[in-house]
């Protein structure tokens, strides 16, 4: 029978007492809010529930006596709770699985219990476990069919157990069929609801008839993930008895300040649900729409939507969807930030989780793919945040990982889901004849482009960050320059006048396209390189000269500039132009010169071929439209890292690209894949050391990665102390209370902390010791570390506030008379830089008669004029 609504609700004042007219009864919201038990007034009137830190109180014959049996702050917590689940008796314990061993104590051996498959893996296993050492018998049905519990229901069924909507599937139980069949046809089962994914707000199953409801508190009836409780709740006298004793028996009800906390969180359910509950149905529209098979009632075709109507008042916050790829899966799941990675649900923050390989991980695989739970399931919790930041956060882990495309153009959408072929790595690229790319109707790009990007200092975590250990790293005011100019004459030129002389063309035809795998317009290149054409550029279309191993540099920025050409060229047309590289920055010296030279081709490229473009911005210097742009060229920067690198982390392009400071991991050691801005980092002053020895960063990774496998255990406790200089780090500089002075101390001593790693890791070189023995001399008593690869290159000081000009000078002059030439570099400046093409004046208009003009300029300035000169040429257009 079921009971009226609210039966222990709120008195609503008596209506025949309105001078004007009766009032409604209060609604959910108000009774949440509304912590008030006229039966246990407060002594000192408190509007907060005190806890009542007591295990025992004295006298006899108290109401309370052993906080195991009965406790004030508990006992306010359950009566509050009575009146939002609507029943006559509410009980709290230490977690929800504790509230369910509480609840299967009431079964004898030989009962026999019904229950769901496609349970809370902890419920799972307590059920496995009761199976073995109390002989209970569990069949194991899908309740959201209801005819499939008939067979199974008898007067030997003593437990139905119910849980809707499921978890993580999202599939609707008929909880009203349900209960009407279990009382026709079993006299002495219970009917028990796990209504954890609604919460008492938005489904009340006791109203519908069930005979006890428990729910984990620890999820949104407490909603941030700081406490662990179980409620039960039920009408029946009877059951309400027993349960008690239990409980009592047992010792596992909630503590005082437990009890306290989820009090606390109550007051806010409704208010907390409905936004989670708005934003949880924006990201499965959106997901929805991108294509992705979505599990959420609140979609108009989930198949339980209308049943689940009748239930329950909204679709809650819980929603999964298949990716129909594990590995993509763990991928998204790992690329996104806002989202944390956790079991559980509930709280006002996101989570996201693969629910195989997390909650419901102790479930069999064989019968998880019996109960036909896919292991590429990701299951979304969304929290209290802005929706547009946790779908912006989704829409970047996706496309990070190549789950999500552009999406052609008229389709109206931005991006679709990718197809199943783009989403596993493609090693072996597939034959060309297969190969069918997009014509995409388009006018010969005749403009000039003029791009820029900075190099980089690593603070903390180089070559760590090669292994998953977080890089902290920053932008330096050094920037590498390429300028494209239009030819006409089918062909292609190259000028890379700092690492050569190197001047060559090529006929565009004769470049050995048979050998490339294109990556047609809004694929994502694949993880590895394509080898076929690397080979194929090295042996038919680099000079010969280039062989020599002298021309290392050169030949090394040949392919990757090629690979890119050819990678990204689409349709019929093969764009014929000039590029020429310039760098202010010192090449091979660890200052990332070969991340900002790729961002530059990578840029270049990617507007030449007409895959990125520049939006008219006529009052703004800043690039707005650039985050699907930047992706995409900080995407193709590390594809020309790994030709130059072997195997990059992707900090020093990603630097290069979003400039400013950043901590970086490709997801290792506890942390996510991603980067994150850091404040404090401008502020800090460093100088520069260039030891003049040359080295290269390819070899130099390479040999940190021997040295790995010939000494695992030995490199692993250095990466791992290398990740907690980089946490410190990070929490240092984020930490707004930290004094000016100890944050300088902190960041000195782990320079030299880490410097000290490096140093056992076998990339220092005696110049760089050199450089630190003169720099911590008095009386300069100053931090410095290699910076970048090591093996010569530069080396980084940290110049505290205080050290006068005079004293830095001194210092300069020292190490300039050893023969190392030091600069002091601004950090954290702008990343990426596009001269804007919309200026009047700035710009050379195509073939005219100042064609020429700035290419001669760009390619004979000197280069310490460089920057001033670049600057000088117009508005650029920086991220
Ligand atoms: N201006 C440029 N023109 C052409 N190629 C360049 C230019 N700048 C850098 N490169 C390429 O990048 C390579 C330098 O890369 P390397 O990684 O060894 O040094 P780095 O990037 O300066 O240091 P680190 O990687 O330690 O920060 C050069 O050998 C060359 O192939
Ligand atoms: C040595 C290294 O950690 C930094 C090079 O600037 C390599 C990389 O991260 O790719």
């Amino acid at each position: 029978m079921p009971l009226p609504k609210n039966q222990y609700g709120l008195l609503t004042p008596d209506e025949s007492k309105s001078p004007v007219r009766g009032r409604r009864p209060y609604s959910f919201a108000t009774i949440c809010a509304t912590v008030d038990n006229p039966a246990q007034k407060d002594q000192h009137g408190s509007s907060s529930v005190p806890i009542y830190q007591s295990a025992t109180f004295k006298g006899v014959g108290g109401q309370y006596d052993y906080s195991r049996s009965g406790n004030p702050t508990r006992s306010h917590l359950v009566h509050h709770l009575a009146k939002m689940y609507s029943a006559r008796h509410a009980f709290a314990v230490s977690s929800g699985m504790a509230a369910l061993d509480v609840i299967t104590r009431l079964l004898k051996p030989g009962d026999e219990v019904i229950a769901g498959d496609d349970l809370y893996g902890g419920t799972n296993r307590l059920l496995v476990y009761m199976q073995k050492h109390t002989g209970i018998i569990v069949h194991h049905v899908d309740t959201t069919v209801a005819e499939s519990i008939f067979p199974f229901l008898s007067d030997k069924t003593a437990m139905v157990l119910v849980e809707t909507p499921t978890n993580p599937l999202i599939k609707i139980a008929d909880l009203p069929g349900i209960i009407a069949s279990v009382r026709d046809k079993a006299h002495n089962a219970v009917v028990i609801v796990d209504n954890t994914m609604m919460s008492p707000y938005l489904q009340r199953p006791l109203e519908m008839g069930a005979d006890i409801v428990y729910d984990s508190g620890t999820k949104y009836l407490s909603g941030h993930h700081d406490l662990m409780a179980g409620i039960i709740a039920c009408n029946r006298d009877d059951l309400a008895k027993e349960i008690g004793f239990v409980i009592n028996a047992v010792g596992n009800a909630l503590s005082p300040f437990d009890s306290f906390l989820l009090l606390r969180g109550t007051k806010t359910l409704a208010i907390r649900m409905d936004r989670q509950q708005s934003s949880a149905m924006a990201v499965a529209h959106y997901l929805s729409r991108l294509g992705f098979t979505v599990y959420y009632p609140g979609l108009v075709d989930h198949p339980g939507r209308a049943l689940h109507e009748s239930m329950a008042s909204g679709p809650g916050a819980v929603l999964s969807f298949v990716t129909d790829d594990v590995a993509l899966s763990e991928r998204i799941v790992g690329a996104t930030r806002l989202w944390g990675i956790s079991v559980s649900f509930g709280a006002v923050n996101s989570l996201i989780s693969m629910p195989c390989v997390m909650s419901h991980a102790s479930i069999d695989p064989k019968v998880r793919a019996a109960r036909g739970l896919p292991e590429d399931l990701i299951r979304l919790c969304v929290g209290i945040e802005d929706a547009q930041d946790l779908i912006d956060d989704l829409e970047h882990a996706l496309l990070e990982v190549g789950a999500i495309i552009l999406a052609p153009e008229g389709s109206g959408a931005q991006y679709v889901r990718a197809p199943a072929k783009l989403a596993v790595p493609i090693d072996v690229p597939s034959p060309i004849a297969e190969e069918k790319p997009i014509p995409v109707p388009r006018l010969r790009e005749t403009r000039e482009w003029f791009v820029s990007a900075p190099g980089k200092v690593i603070l903390f975590g180089e070559h760590a960050v090669v292994h998953g250990v977080t890089a902290v790293a920053a932008s330096v005011d050094l920037r590498c320059y390429g300028l494209t100019s239009p030819r006409h004459d089918g062909k292609l030129s190259l000028n890379l006048p700092d690492v050569g002389p190197f001047y060559h063309e090529w006929e565009l035809e004769t470049l050995p396209w048979d050998a490339v795998t294109r990556v047609r317009v809004g694929e994502v290149h694949p993880p590895a390189l394509d080898v076929r054409l690397v080979d194929a550029i090295i042996a038919r279309a680099l000079p010969p000269n280039l062989a020599q191993p002298e021309n290392r540099r050169v030949r090394e920025a040949v392919i990757a500039f090629l690979y890119l050409y050819m990678s990204l060229q689409h349709g019929d047309d093969k764009p014929s132009f000039h590029f020429a590289a310039r760098s202010a920055l010192p090449v091979g010296a660890g200052l990332g010169s070969s991340a900002s030279y790729s961002t530059c081709v990578a840029t270049a490229l990617l507007l030449l071929h007409q895959r990125i473009v520049i939006p008219p911005q006529p009052h703004s210097t800043e690039a707005t439209d650039n985050t699907p742009g930047h992706a995409h060229v900080n995407r193709w920067a590390y594809v020309a890292e790994k030709v130059l690198h072997g195997t990059p982390s992707g900090v020093d392009n990603a630097v290069a690209v979003y400039g400013g400071a950043l901590t970086f991991s490709k997801g290792g050691f506890g942390r996510k894949a991603g980067m994150e801005g850091i404040q404090g980092f401008k502020s800090l002053k460093f100088l520069l050391t260039d030891s003049r020895v040359p080295r290269d960063t390819k070899s130099l990774v390479a040999g940190v990665s021997r040295k790995k496998e010939a000494e695992p255990e030995a490199v692993d406790k250095i990466l791992h102390a290398i990740q907690t200089i980089a946490d410190e780090a990070q929490r240092a500089l984020a930490d707004p209370e930290l004094p000016r002075d100890k944050l300088l101390g902190v960041i000195a001593a782990l320079i030299d902390e880490n410097h000290d790693y490096l140093r056992k890791l076998g990339v220092s070189h005696p110049v760089l010791e050199k450089i630190r023995a003169l720099t911590v001399d008095e009386p300069f008593k100053l931090s410095t570390k290699l910076t970048g690869a090591g093996g010569g290159g530069c080396a980084v000081t940290l110049i505290p506030d205080t050290l006068p000009d005079e004293t830095l000078e001194k210092l300069s002059d020292i190490l300039r008379a050893e023969g190392f030439l030091p600069y002091t570099a601004a950090v954290g400046g702008s990343g990426l830089g596009v001269l804007s093409p919309y200026y009047e004046g700035n710009y050379t208009p195509p073939d005219s008669e100042r064609t020429g003009e700035l290419r001669k300029l760009f390619e004979t300035t000197e280069a310490q004029e460089l920057a001033a000169w670049a600057e000088g040429r117009g508005r650029w257009l920086f991220v």
